[in-house]
């Protein structure tokens, strides 16, 4: 018995004996039109085997359904590691050099080498999944360019959002719809600490230490909890949002002055504090801001728990959409970056961005109130840019400052 299953760009011949229940021979040949390469299944490096690296070969290594056509055939390790794998090397070139290769996940995170070496394995024809937010931030348009040069992909769901389908839905989005606002809880980290400071009174320091025990914190939780890990993630999701460049300036506050009493104080007057990064456009005006943001305690991020992300989307004609999930941790983001190598694999597009579009960064179009608290006390700041805010806090470091979210309004007995 023999079966054909014709796709784009591969097809795929399967043979069964007939004698299935006895003795069954199962034979799968992926032809790849474009690079003209047979093989049995994907076969793909792994470029940093820590948590979310292990956790990819955690998952392909099961073979569950589609993973089946998946295979992780080398590792890049530290050269203390290489004995311990036999797929290992620390040697770059060696492993980009596998004429068996087709695809590389980069999870070493940073810039350099990471840089280089997605450079590297793109201009050698290989396709490229990424975890790795920060060197996509300021890379997307370089790696775009050259994937496109190279007739290879260049995918990185797994760098917003953890496991939330969150890029491809907002791909979706764009494809039909003006995106008029990216805004949300984009770390795992950051919502956990605060959560946890909320429910059990815990200090600002014992739950980052757990945050970074259940591997939702970067390598350096710095990122974090000053709110850069959230703008990193703002870019990647502006520049496909507004077909726009990722580097543009950002006001970025993030929590590490928020103190138990802050917690208690918006406790008491039924608010939460949650690290919120927002981007809204308004034709060829656009502007941008993270900051903790206080929120009613019935609001849904006000009940985002742990690692959890809550993102939201508006366009002209679907309106608000809002993307709910685990944004940090091994298994949610492996299974993000095997979705992406799936993708490759059965040729399933993305949206194609050139990220050119002129925008004029207008802080005006997020002028707000803002909770300030210093040695004074409390006050409530109206009429107030991010930027304004970000100024004063550099003045003053133990100082904290909380963005009003649109609902929120706060009267002069309350303090
Ligand atoms: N953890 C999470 O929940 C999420 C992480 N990400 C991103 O995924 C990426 C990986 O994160 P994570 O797995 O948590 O980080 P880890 O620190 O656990 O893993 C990174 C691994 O890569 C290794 N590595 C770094 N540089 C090199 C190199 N030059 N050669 C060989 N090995 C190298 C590290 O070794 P060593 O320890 O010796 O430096 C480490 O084993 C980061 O970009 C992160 O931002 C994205 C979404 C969620
Ligand atoms: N450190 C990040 C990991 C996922 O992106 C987070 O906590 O969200």
């Amino acid at each position: 018995m023999g079966e054909i299953f014709s796709g784009q760009p591969s097809f795929h011949l399967q043979w069964h004996t007939g004698y299935d229940n006895l003795f069954s021979i199962q034979i799968q040949v992926f032809i790849d039109l474009k690079h003209k390469k047979s093989r049995i299944a994907m076969k793909i490096a792994i470029l940093g085997y820590g948590t979310i690296g292990s956790g990819v070969d955690k998952i392909i290594s099961s073979q569950t359904n589609q993973t089946k056509t998946l295979t992780v055939t080398r590792l890049l390790t530290r050269p203390a590691d290489v004995a311990v794998d036999p797929r290992a090397t620390s040697d770059i070139a060696e492993l980009l050099a596998d004429p068996d290769l087709d695809a590389v996940v980069e999870t070493m995170g940073g810039i350099e080498p990471a840089h280089t070496y997605i450079m590297q394995a793109l201009n050698a024809g290989l396709h490229v999944v990424t975890a790795n937010k920060a060197v996509v931030a300021r890379y997307l348009r370089e790696f775009s360019e050259a994937a496109a040069a190279n007739q290879v992909h260049f995918y990185y769901e797994a760098t917003t959002g953890g496991g939330i389908p969150w890029l491809k839905n907002l791909e979706n989005a764009a494809r039909v719809d003006d995106v008029s606002s990216v805004s949300g809880i984009f770390n795992g980290t950051s919502n956990y600490i605060l959560d946890q400071m909320s429910k059990t009174g815990a200090d600002f320091e014992d739950a980052l230490a757990q945050a970074q025990a259940l591997g939702y914190a970067e390598k350096d939780p710095t990122a974090d909890v000053d709110g850069i890990d959230v703008a990193n993630k703002l870019r990647i999701s502006s520049a496909i949002a507004y077909n726009a460049s990722p580097d543009f300036a950002l006001p970025t506050i993030g929590i590490r002055h928020v103190t138990a009493a802050d917690i208690k104080w918006a406790d008491d007057h039924d608010l939460a504090i949650r690290l919120i990064g927002s981007s809204v456009r308004d034709h060829h005006r656009f502007t941008a801001v993270i900051a903790p943001t206080l929120v009613p305690k019935h609001s849904l991020e006000a009940n985002c728990p742990d690692n959890f992300n809550l993102i939201r989307l508006v366009g002209d004609t679907i309106g608000e959409l809002q993307f709910f999930g685990q944004g940090a941790g091994q298994l949610p983001t492996a299974h993000a970056i095997i979705q992406d190598l799936l993708d490759i694999d059965q040729n399933v597009p993305h949206l194609s961005r050139h990220f050119n579009r002129d925008l004029f960064n207008d802080a005006e179009l997020m002028r707000g109130t803002w909770l300030w608290r210093d040695a004074e006390g409390w006050q409530t700041l109206e009429n107030t840019t991010a930027g304004e805010i970000s100024v004063r806090l550099a003045r003053d470091s133990q100082a904290s400052a909380y963005r009003l979210a649109s609902e929120v309004s706060i009267d002069d007995d309350s303090f």
